[in-house]
């Protein structure tokens, strides 16, 4: 282990590997990402948005899919577009959109993050839209560590694959960079006098002074990040719907948490009261079932996960 020798303590967010330069292992290790161009290739993002395009259309139904729509969308009495799905979450039962977790060129580089045994927790494609004018396309800055109820936390890792030109006007991602170095932040909903989309916590005591990043994006680039690291994304001020697709791993020997008593007890309870008025379950389907049933092995083996 040549980039360590002599500092034990330095590496702790990444794994000894053969793929990550020692310059991009320490930036990973300082800043909390990894930004790699064009990683995915054209041919696979315009598959996964012909598989997304299918499913607005409602062409094929995914067991266990959500759908999400803007809020301002949602809740307006003057719509403007019936079908505008702002995200899709959960398509580990979509075969094309779930390749892109499986894809190996990104398990290489998260096998760096977390190791060779791989669970896909969490598979999201988000289409942003163009904001309805009350700033809603926003996400508020947060840490993804907020809903998972699973640990050790330097065995997750978030890839996230832009679908086109991501920038300052879509609405690229921000970053706070070494955020991940903290602790995990109060989350809960942003005062937003236009409102705040179902779930989009942020931290509490957010610095708006703090240095930000934004990570501008051609189709294909991929950033992988740190579930600490403070990010969000500013509002879509363009006519189109802004595309990514993402998935969150964690290591196969990652174990569940008890929430109770946490900062997440919030997340945990707005969880559990969706999913009993969508499924009709009582209680006994706890927060860490609905990722138990969720996760999918990818690589390795599925230790306690
Ligand atoms: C599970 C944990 C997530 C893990 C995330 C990992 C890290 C990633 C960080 C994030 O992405 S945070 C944001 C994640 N957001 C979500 O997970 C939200 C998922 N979306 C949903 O569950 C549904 O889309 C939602 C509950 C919001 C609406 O579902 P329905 O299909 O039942 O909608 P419906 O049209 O029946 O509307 C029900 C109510 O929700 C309201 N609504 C719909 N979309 C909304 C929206 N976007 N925001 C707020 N409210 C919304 C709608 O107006 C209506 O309000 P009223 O009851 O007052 O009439
Ligand atoms: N139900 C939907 N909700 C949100 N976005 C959608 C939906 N259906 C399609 N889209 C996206 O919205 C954008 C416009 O879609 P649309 O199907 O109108 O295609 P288009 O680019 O206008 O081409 P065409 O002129 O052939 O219709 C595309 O980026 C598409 O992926
Ligand atoms: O694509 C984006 O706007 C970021 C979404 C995000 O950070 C999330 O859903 O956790
Ligand atoms: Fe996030
Ligand atoms: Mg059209």
């Amino acid at each position: 282990e040549t980039v360590s020798y002599g500092h034990p303590q330095r590496l702790r967010y990444t794994l000894d590997n053969d793929l990550l330069t020692p310059e991009q292992r320490l930036f990973y290790e300082e800043n909390g990402f990894l930004l790699i161009r064009n990683l995915v290739s054209k041919q696979d993002i315009d598959r996964f948005r012909g598989e997304f395009e299918r499913i607005c259309r409602q062409e094929i139904k995914v067991p266990g899919l959500v759908v999400m729509r803007d809020v301002a969308i949602a809740k307006s009495e003057f719509v403007p577009d019936q079908r505008a799905v702002s995200k899709v979450q959960d398509f580990q039962e979509d075969p094309e959109l779930f390749r892109y977790c499986s894809l190996p060129k990104i398990l290489k580089y998260v096998e760096c993050f977390i190791g060779p045994n791989i669970m896909a927790m969490h598979t999201m494609l988000i289409n942003k839209p163009p904001d309805a004018g009350k700033k809603t396309s926003r996400h508020p800055m947060h840490q993804d560590l907020h809903y998972f109820p699973f640990r050790p936390v330097d065995r997750i890792v978030c890839a996230w694959t832009a679908m086109e030109t991501v920038n300052r006007q879509n609405g690229c991602l921000v970053v706070l960079p070494g955020s991940h170095k903290g602790t995990l932040q109060e989350h809960d909903y942003p005062e937003w006098e236009g409102g705040v989309n179902k779930m989009y916590h942020g931290v509490r005591d957010y610095d708006p002074e703090h240095p930000r990043v934004h990570l501008e994006m051609e189709k294909g680039d991929t950033v992988f990040f740190h579930p600490l690291l403070i990010h969000g994304s500013g509002m879509n001020q363009t006519q189109g719907f802004r595309k990514a697709i993402s998935c969150h791993y964690a290591s196969g020997d990652c174990y569940y948490i008890d929430v109770k008593g946490t900062t997440q007890e919030n997340i945990e309870k707005e969880v559990k009261e969706i999913i009993v008025r969508r499924h009709a379950v009582g209680d006994e389907l706890t927060f860490k079932d609905t990722w138990a049933i969720r996760g999918r092995l990818v690589q390795g083996e599925r230790i306690s996960m």
